[in-house]
Parts: C-alpha cells; structure tokens; sequence
C-alpha cells in the first residue's frame, strides 16, 4: 500500500488542480490531501473561500481518499500522522526541494519527493484561480 501525499490552497477548484490531484493518486494506492490554512498562505492574495470549504471540496473528488485541514503552526505534524511513502508537489510549487527533504530527515520521516506535471489548457478553459479571480473582476465588477 503505497501512502502519497499532496498540498496546496485549492481555492476555486479548476481543472489544473484535478491534474495535479489525478498525478499524485497515480503514484500510489491511497491519496491524501493537506489544504494550507488561509493565515499560512502568505506568498499570494488571502484565499477567497474559507478553509473547511476548500478541504470540503478537495474531499469530494473522487481521486481523493482523504483531504485534511493542514495544520496551523507546523507543516511536519499532519505528514507524521498520515506517514506518506510519497509527497507529490505540484509543477510551479515554490518549496525548495533539498531544503524539505533534510526537514523531512530531520523529523524522522522517511518520504520520497515528486514533482507533478502541468496542464495545459484546453479552448478557453481558466486554469489559474489567479486568473479566474481577475475573469470575474473584470465580467461583474
Ligand atoms: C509537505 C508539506 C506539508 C504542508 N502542510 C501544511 C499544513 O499542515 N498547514 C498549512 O497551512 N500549510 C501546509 N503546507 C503549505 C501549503 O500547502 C502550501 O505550501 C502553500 O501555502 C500553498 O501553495 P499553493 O500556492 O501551491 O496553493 C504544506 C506544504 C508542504 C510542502
Ligand atoms: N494548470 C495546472 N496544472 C497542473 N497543476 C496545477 C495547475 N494549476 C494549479 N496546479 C497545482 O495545484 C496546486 C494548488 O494550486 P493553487 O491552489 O496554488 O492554485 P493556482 O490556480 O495555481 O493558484 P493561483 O493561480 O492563484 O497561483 C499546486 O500544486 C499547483 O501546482
């Protein structure tokens, strides 16, 4: 039973999250989600839908066995509960992978990193919530 983890803000679901949710779940038998706190998400504009809504949300999908609210302070605790074989990060993910992986270390935990590939958009589909924040701006402001 190979245990994978994913992460991120998944605020406003598009298609690019499903592919990167759809990667990870490839990569293993059961796939569990950590959805960052909204305090946490420090490098973009504060999520537009509350936390439990977006981990709701992220639940629902069918590739998904378990979505958890990430933890507020310390990144490492959920990831010590659930014991993951893999972390998947997404493609334009920021985290410094050497970095993480002597955190890992550190803590204990013995996990292999991963990048997902990226979607490209089909038609006219919007696959950033950055830019489906700005469609709506533009369309109803
Ligand atoms: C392995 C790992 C575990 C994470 N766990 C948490 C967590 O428990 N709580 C949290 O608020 N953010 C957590 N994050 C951070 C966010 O998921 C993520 O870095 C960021 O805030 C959102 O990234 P995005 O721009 O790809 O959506 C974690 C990140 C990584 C790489
Ligand atoms: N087009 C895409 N293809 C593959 N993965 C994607 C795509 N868009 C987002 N993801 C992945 O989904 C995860 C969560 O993304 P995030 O919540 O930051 O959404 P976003 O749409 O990229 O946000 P923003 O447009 O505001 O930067 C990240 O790991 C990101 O790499």
């Amino acid at each position: 039973m190979t245990t994978v983890v994913a992460q991120g803000t998944f605020d406003i679901l598009h298609p690019g999250h499903v592919h990167y949710l759809s990667d990870a779940a490839a990569m293993g038998d059961r796939l569990h989600v950590i959805v960052a706190r909204s305090q946490n998400v420090t490098h973009k504009p504060e999520p537009i839908l509350p936390g439990r809504q977006r981990r709701a949300m992220v639940d629902a999908l069918a590739v998904v066995d378990e979505a958890h609210l990430g933890h507020p302070d310390d990144i490492f605790v959920p990831i010590e509960r659930i014991d993951p074989d893999i972390i998947v990060l997404g493609y334009d993910q920021h985290h410094d992978e050497d970095g993480l992986r002597r955190a890992l270390r550190s803590r204990g935990i013995d996990c292999e990193i991963r990048r997902a590939s990226a979607r490209e958009p089909e038609d006219d589909e919007l696959c950033s919530t950055g830019r489906i924040v700005d469609r709506i701006v533009e369309r109803r402001c």
